[in-house]
């Protein structure tokens, strides 16, 4: 007898174990850890991840395992063990670590079925349901769940007449396609060909191209198109067993139709040379070690990434490349399926459900040796990694906000040490704790300081929009940028405008009483949507129309403010009609393919000037582009972020580096009502060593990372005196547990102190060294077990915050 140890699909602080289970005979040889099976648990049938395969359990009546999902398991040995250390160092639940793993056609789905014991007990149900079952002993919960009240049903339930079954449904899918294959050899296919009489015109013809073609089998449809002939031909010659159908599998490939011009490696230059050494070194020598490659924008970092890539093919080891997901570009895919064909697989949120279980399965299947995509793709399943690389490593979008609270940066860090493989971080603005670490030679420094070709850096012009005003000039346009523009679209040269939105939305307020309208679930006022004329909340998602009078004091002068990139579209045509913009924001792009489309539309020089949010400020590389204008430099400097500061040095550097990037020397000219700042003047002089120094500075004075790590415990209730009760309790305990040294800060409410009608507060744990943290903030997830499953309260924590909200 053979038993499982099985991690169940049920998040909760009690069920989070492994529990045991029968194999049953015909599976003995076949389960093994790492595989999806369906288990029963309680009244339902759940998913679960196979851990362990053993010959003995301590436990005794145990259950069989109902269904065996895969044939091989899906999370590797490596995976299974990253699950454990995700679990400790994030807090979660092992449950959500494996699912994080897994593409989320993996995760199962259930159903509720109800179903009626007896076919007598249907005179003894209550009225109302009695119609549902006239015809069926089965219901699905979905086709009831408006009609009858819930409480019906769990009385039924308690009197055994109806029952509640759980059905495990599975969202895999994989794309069948219909083959036509010969199914004799060429001569016996050419004596068949001469024993066909003139009639059979079209089975000749089919017969005919199988002869005189390399392929033994092709799809169907194709043949069909082809020959232009009728299934039932096709069919005939299947019948006398000269032709085979057969089902195959495809998969559903994104960039099918898209041929990718082949590329070559450039010889690198000194500086590239320079950085490539010790990476190839540490190849060589199979020694994990980390990585940090600061280069300008424009130096050069791409071709050092794919050269690297080269040397860890020619192992026959495999690579992982982490790019964020907003300068995923298809310039971005083109480079590295240029240069390694369909050895390159890509994922990212643009995929359907199905596309991406299938690039999935061809880095399982080893199909594929490199994988780029965004922050999930850190857990691709090869087995054999060489090198991990993650481009700009600064984004905040490689820490994932939702349990496992992850960074990708530190499971790069761990599978390159259980690989023994080096990891690269590359950036043009890196983090302060990279460079930090770089500094103390924990990483190893790469340095790229120059664009290659020696291109100089483009020139920055700072403009006072204060000034601006008081000369009078009221749009958002300053006179400089005007000028530029107007330049730009005379001599046919393409410019990029930046609309910085963080920070920055469009609210509506009353001119008269100063009425700003706020979410009803939620303290954050409602953003204004122009497309749809309504109102919405971004933190719940409550939506209302734009009113007509304030609610407050029926003035009718209720407007938006701020400024949306459609707003600014129509500002500059007042001022530039015969400009050609494309805009991109969320709402040109939410499309699938409309981001890919309108960058290609730009690079075909079919528009003057490319207008968009914080996507476009990464990655793209456009010889055309003469000149960037960043209309609102400053609008997230007043978040209460202690990033603040840092991630707008890094927005404007990396924004001013798309332009001049080849021949054609670039301009930036930066609108601000801070032009005092220091992270505007030093990225307007790409003085990185400089905004460091300061930065850190200010950190060190206000314990801030990189000198402090952090942990933010951020607890919600419906209820505000439970909610700042429990954290004041939480406060009281941490401050028992926690050495002196540790700063505990709280308990406060939360800079959006009600999301969705729970009211938030938070606590903020400062510490240099603390053993016992994971330990002692356990004890305080265990010790509210009860009230977090029973009385609606949540304890939310999050072990390296990127933001404090
Ligand atoms: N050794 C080389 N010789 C000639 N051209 C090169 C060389 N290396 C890179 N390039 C070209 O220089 C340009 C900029 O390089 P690349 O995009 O790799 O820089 P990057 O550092 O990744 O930039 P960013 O961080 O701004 O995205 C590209 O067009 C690239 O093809
Ligand atoms: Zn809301
Ligand atoms: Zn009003």
């Amino acid at each position: 007898m053979k038993f499982a140890s099985v991690i169940v699909d049920v998040a909760a602080m009690q069920t989070d174990r492994e529990f045991d289970y029968k194999i049953p005979e015909q599976w003995q040889d076949a389960v093994k850890p790492g595989m999806r099976v369906i288990v029963p648990f309680g009244p339902r049938k759940v998913q679960g991840f196979v851990t362990k395969v053993k010959n003995d359990s301590a436990f005794e009546r145990l259950k069989n395992i109902s269904e065996l999902l895969d044939l091989t398991p899906c999370l590797t040995p490596e995976l299974l063990q990253l699950g454990d250390w995700l679990t400790e160092k994030t807090l979660c639940f092992k449950i959500s670590a494996f699912q994080a793993m897994l593409p989320a056609a993996m995760k199962a789905k259930y159903e509720k079925i109800i179903s009626l014991i007896g076919r007598e007990k249907l005179s003894e149900i209550e009225i109302l349901l009695q119609p549902f079952f006239e015809k069926r002993n089965e219901l699905n919960w979905k086709d009831i769940e408006n009609e009858i009240p819930i409480s019906v049903i769990q009385k039924e339930a308690a009197k055994q007449n109806l029952e509640i079954i759980y059905e495990v449904k599975q969202k895999t899918k994989k794309k069948m396609l219909k083959y036509i294959s010969v199914n004799v050899n060429k001569d016996e296919l050419r004596d068949y060909y001469n024993s066909l009489t003139v009639q059979a015109k079209k089975q000749k013809e089919i017969v005919h191209f199988f002869l005189q073609s390399e392929q033994k089998s092709i799809p169907m449809q194709e043949l069909l198109s082809v020959l232009n002939c009728s299934a039932a031909s096709v069919k005939t010659l299947v019948k006398k067993d000269i032709l085979i159908e057969e089902e195959r599998e495809v998969y559903r490939d994104p960039y099918e139709d898209r041929s990718f011009q082949k590329t070559i490696p450039l010889q690198l230059n000194e500086e590239q040379e320079k950085a490539i050494v010790p990476i190839l070194e540490a190849v060589n020598d199979k020694k994990h070690e980390v990585f940090l490659m600061y280069g300008v924008t424009g130096s050069g970092k791409t071709e050092v990434y794919l050269q690297s890539i080269e040397k860890v093919l020619n192992e026959g080891k495999e690579a992982i490349v982490l790019v964020p997901e907003i300068s995923l570009t298809p310039q971005m895919v083109n480079r590295f399926k240029g240069r390694f064909g369909s050895l390159v697989a890509v994922l990212h949120s643009g995929l359907s459900t199905g596309e991406k279980y299938d690039e999935w399965r061809k880095i399982e299947r080893k199909e594929v040796k490199v994988v780029v995509g965004a922050r999930s793709a850190i857990f691709a399943p090869f087995e054999n990694l060489g090198m991990i690389i993650i481009d700009e490593e600064h984004e905040s979008s490689y820490k994932q906000e939702e349990n496992p609270r992850y960074h990708a940066r530190d499971v790069a860090v761990y599978r390159g040490n259980y690989h023994q493989c080096p990891v690269i971080l590359g950036s043009a603005t890196p983090t302060l704790e990279s460079f930090a670490r770089a500094s103390k030679n924990v990483y190893k420094l790469l340095t790229l300081a120059d664009r290659v070709n020696a291109r100089s850096m483009p020139a920055v012009e700072i403009v006072d929009m204060r000034e601006e005003l008081r000369t009078g000039n009221r749009t958002m346009f300053s006179t400089n940028l005007i000028e530029k523009l107007q330049d730009r679209l005379a001599k046919g040269e393409q410019s990029v405008l930046f609309l910085n939105r963080r920070g920055y939305s469009s609210f509506v307020m009353c001119r008269d009483c100063g009425y700003v309208i706020q979410c009803a679930h939620c303290d954050i006022s409602l953003t204004y949507h122009r497309f749809s004329q309504s109102l919405k909340c971004h933190y719940c998602g409550h939506e209302e129309h734009m009113p007509t009078k304030c609610p407050e004091c029926e003035s009718e002068h209720i407007r938006f403010f701020g400024t949306g990139t459609q707003k600014v579209e129509e500002e500059i045509l007042k001022v530039l009609p015969e400009a050609r913009i494309i805009r991109m924001d969320v709402d040109t792009t939410s499309r699938k393919g409309a981001h890919e489309k309108l960058l290609t539309e730009f690079g075909e020089g079919r528009a003057d000037i490319l207008l968009g949010t914080q996507m476009i400020a990464k990655g793209l590389d456009f010889p055309n582009v003469t000149l960037v204008g960043v209309l609102t430099a400053d609008t997230m400097l007043n978040l209460p972020d202690f990033r603040a500061s840092e991630k707008t040095f890094q927005l404007l550097t990396q924004v001013s580096g798309r332009a001049g990037r080849h021949e054609l020397p670039g301009e930036v000219v930066i609108q601000t009502y801070t032009p005092e700042h220091y992270s505007v003047q030093l990225a307007s002089q790409y003085d990185y060593n400089l905004f460091y120094e300061k930065e850190m500075l200010i950190r060190k004075q206000h314990s801030y990372p990189p000198f402090y790590y952090l942990s933010l415990v951020t607890i919600s209730h419906p209820e505000v005196t439970k909610a700042a009760s429990v954290t004041e309790q939480i406060v009281s305990f941490l401050r028992r547990e926690l050495s002196t040294q540790t700063i505990i800060l709280g308990p406060v409410a939360s800079p959006i102190p009600r999301i969705k009608d729970r009211y938030r507060y938070q606590c903020m744990i400062k510490y240099k060294r603390e053993k016992n943290l994971h330990a002692v903030l356990k004890k305080v997830i265990e010790h509210y077990a009860q009230q977090i499953a029973k009385d609606d309260l949540i304890i939310a924590m999050d072990l390296n915050p990127n933001t404090l909200m």
